[in-house]
């Protein structure tokens, strides 16, 4: 397997040859590197330092902003809390925040108590929430204008998907891991296939992520600076029905402390995940997007 680059300005020069080279890898192993994509190495940047600054805090900082009693999987998910393999009971060694559409008190998606829709925490920083919420929008947009190309591979007008990301359950979630400890067994990350639709990664370039095509070994994913991960997550595998594959990785204990930038773009709530047209039979009945991620993430959490 081969990890392709490809160059997010060629789809502005030639929008069917970029269909094509991103269709061919969402079918055969779902991942790929993207460079060109125009978020500042600047900004990108000050999210690792943010993050940095976050993950330093203590206890009595983040504990009040803790995910387990967060009903809207917003906030800080304290290491050894999570288990990404379903298969196992191993704890992942990480600690994590996540972000969510930033929504005001006042909302009226808030106030009815839908689902996913709640206001986000954040820790007393001072440039930390305008810098998230700067990078949350572009990465956002950035994952909206690729389901572009994504349409135009499956045969559809390119604004198929836009309608179902306009207020998406989408997350901005900060990654910590500590060092190896040497101990043997331990993961960062347990393997796992991401949830949503699309996911836009970013990391220090510290070793530890890989995947694993069907039926292969895992690989080590190679490091480009400033150039996003992107793989393609369980629900639009679904919504293809099974056209594209999304792909089994993890993260290793990494020899020197580790982090990531995840964006996971999760569609609109009620969206639904049903098979596209052009894709035949479905495999599977149709679910809304709200309750298709409900299910995951509660295999996550088990205690
Ligand atoms: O930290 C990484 O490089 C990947 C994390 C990951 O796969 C996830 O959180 O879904
Ligand atoms: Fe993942």
């Amino acid at each position: 397997m081969t990890f392709p680059l490809l160059d997010w300005s060629d789809y502005a020069t030639d929008p069917d040859a970029f269909a094509q080279a991103l269709g061919r890898t969402c079918r055969e192993t779902g991942f790929f590197l993207l460079k060109g994509h125009g978020i500042a190495p600047d900004l990108n940047a000050a999210i690792f330092a943010q993050a940095a600054q976050f993950f330093a805090l203590g206890e009595d900082d983040k504990t009040p902003l803790s995910i387990a009693t967060n009903p809207h999987n917003r906030g800080w998910a304290y290491m050894g809390s999570e288990s990404l393999d379903e298969t196992s009971a191993q704890r992942d060694r990480k600690e994590a925040f996540n972000i969510g559409l930033d929504l005001a008190p006042d909302d009226p998606r808030v106030l009815a108590g839908e689902p996913f829709r709640g206001v986000n925490l954040w820790p007393d920083l001072p440039e930390f929430r305008a810098t998230m919420l700067e990078y949350f929008g572009a990465v956002w947009g950035l994952g909206v204008d690729l389901l572009k190309p994504v349409a135009r591979d499956l045969g559809l007008p390119d604004d198929h998907f836009a309608s179902s990301f306009d207020a998406p359950m989408a997350t901005l979630r900060l990654l910590s891991y500590p060092a190896a400890s040497g101990a043997g067994d331990e993961i960062g990350a347990g393997a796992h296939t991401d949830y949503g639709a699309l996911t836009l990664l970013m990391t220090d370039g510290a070793p530890g992520l890989q995947v694993r095509p069907r039926g292969g070994d895992w690989l080590d994913v190679p490091h480009v600076p400033d150039a996003f991960i992107v793989n393609i997550g369980d629900c639009l595998m679904r919504w293809t029905n099974d056209i594209y594959v999304s792909t089994p990785h993890r993260v290793l204990p990494p020899p020197r402390a580790r982090q990531s930038v995840a964006f996971f773009l999760d569609p609109n709530p009620d969206a639904l995940i049903a098979a596209l047209p052009g894709t035949g039979a479905p495999k599977y009945p149709s679910v809304t997007g709200a309750a298709y991620l409900r299910a995951r993430l509660d295999a996550t959490y088990k205690t």
